[in-house]
């Protein structure tokens, strides 16, 4: 059984994050499973399902931590349905499909209520680069709103290069900081506005490494945090207390092997997530509506109920 190349080039793309954010991560990987269901060539339905399978364990295993990946993958398995081939197919083509339409509505519903929090003349801090975030701010430039930012570097990868770029053709004036001065220029924030990785049923937030920093500094300051984060990033495994893997990548993106050396024996860590505890954040955004982050256990009941099991494990491993 071949893994379809699209699926080998995106689960590398998602390790070596050319393919990055949640949100788009999930995209990428529903359509990966559609190139691998339209290329198929299984002749028994329990084939198909095998390679459709396997494709989605290689797509699993690439980073841990945004449950956007896996809430893909779960979405497209569980509707793969048929007595046979093209059937299984058809299936996996229209829920990949779906998938990415739905997506892209949620995103346009979150950023319309992210939207309405902001007023007039505000100023948002931002951290890293989050498309959900990004999309209040676009809607509420649509509204007519004058809206400006303060942008965070976001080391070791700068993601808040591609946030200020990206504000910037909306026409928002954007200030480029370095991470440690947020602090001080928390004073000139009304609202500080991250995206997020996964949501914990606690109201916990996982998101890009300092964003906990930011938020109780924030709150400290009295500036609100939100946080812009589709449901395709509740986490429905912390119903039954797991907790979410953090993601340790490669140490050579902190310092390269020239100055570690020049350096001497160290331990370099380079975490790319942290959790931030709900009670220091103000407000989460959805596309069903805006929740204090200690209740959004029941907006994940009520999208994912109780079943929590991989449908890209074999039925025995589950
Ligand atoms: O889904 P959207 O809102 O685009 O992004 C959500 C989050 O994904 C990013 O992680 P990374 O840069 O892939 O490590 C950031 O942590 C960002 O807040």
């Amino acid at each position: 059984m071949d893994l379809h190349p699209t699926v080998e080039a995106t689960a590398e793309d998602i390790a070596s994050m050319e393919i990055r954010g949640a949100a788009t991560i999930g995209a990428a990987a529903a359509a990966a499973l559609r190139e691998q269901a339209e290329a198929s060539d299984a002749e028994t339905p329990e084939a198909f399902r095998a390679e459709v399978r396997v494709a989605a364990r290689r797509l699993h295993e690439t980073r841990p931590t945004a449950v956007s990946l896996p809430n893909a993958l779960r979405y497209v398995l569980r509707r793969m349905d048929g007595g046979d081939v093209p059937l299984l197919r058809a299936s996996v083509v229209e829920a990949a499909t779906d998938f990415e339409r739905r997506l892209g509505r949620a995103q346009a519903q979150l950023g319309a209520i992210g939207a309405n929090r902001l007023q007039d003349g505000d100023v948002v801090m931002t951290h890293c680069h989050s498309t959900d975030a990004l999309a209040c701010v676009e809607a509420a430039v649509e509204q007519g709103k004058d809206v400006e930012a303060i942008v965070k570097e976001t080391r070791p990868r700068l993601q808040g290069h591609i946030t200020a770029r990206q504000l910037r053709e909306l026409g928002v004036p954007v200030t480029l900081i370095v991470d440690n001065a947020a602090r001080r220029y928390l004073d000139d924030a009304d609202h500080v506005l991250v995206g997020a990785d996964a949501i914990a049923a606690d109201g916990s937030v996982i998101n890009k490494i300092g964003t906990s920093g930011l938020a109780v500094n924030a709150r400290e300051r009295g500036v609100p945090i939100m946080v812009a984060a589709q449901t395709i990033k509740l986490h429905p495994a912390t119903m039954t207390g797991h907790t979410v893997e953090i993601e340790m990548r490669d140490e050579r993106e902190v310092v390269d092997d020239e100055e570690r050396a020049a350096i001497g024996d160290i331990t370099v860590e380079n975490p790319a997530f942290d959790v931030t505890p709900p009670r220091y954040l103000d407000a989460i955004v959805t596309e069903s509506g805006q929740f204090p982050p200690e209740s959004i256990v029941t907006l994940m009941r009520e999208l994912f109920g109780d079943g929590v099991a991989e449908p890209w494990l074999e039925p025995e491993r589950r």
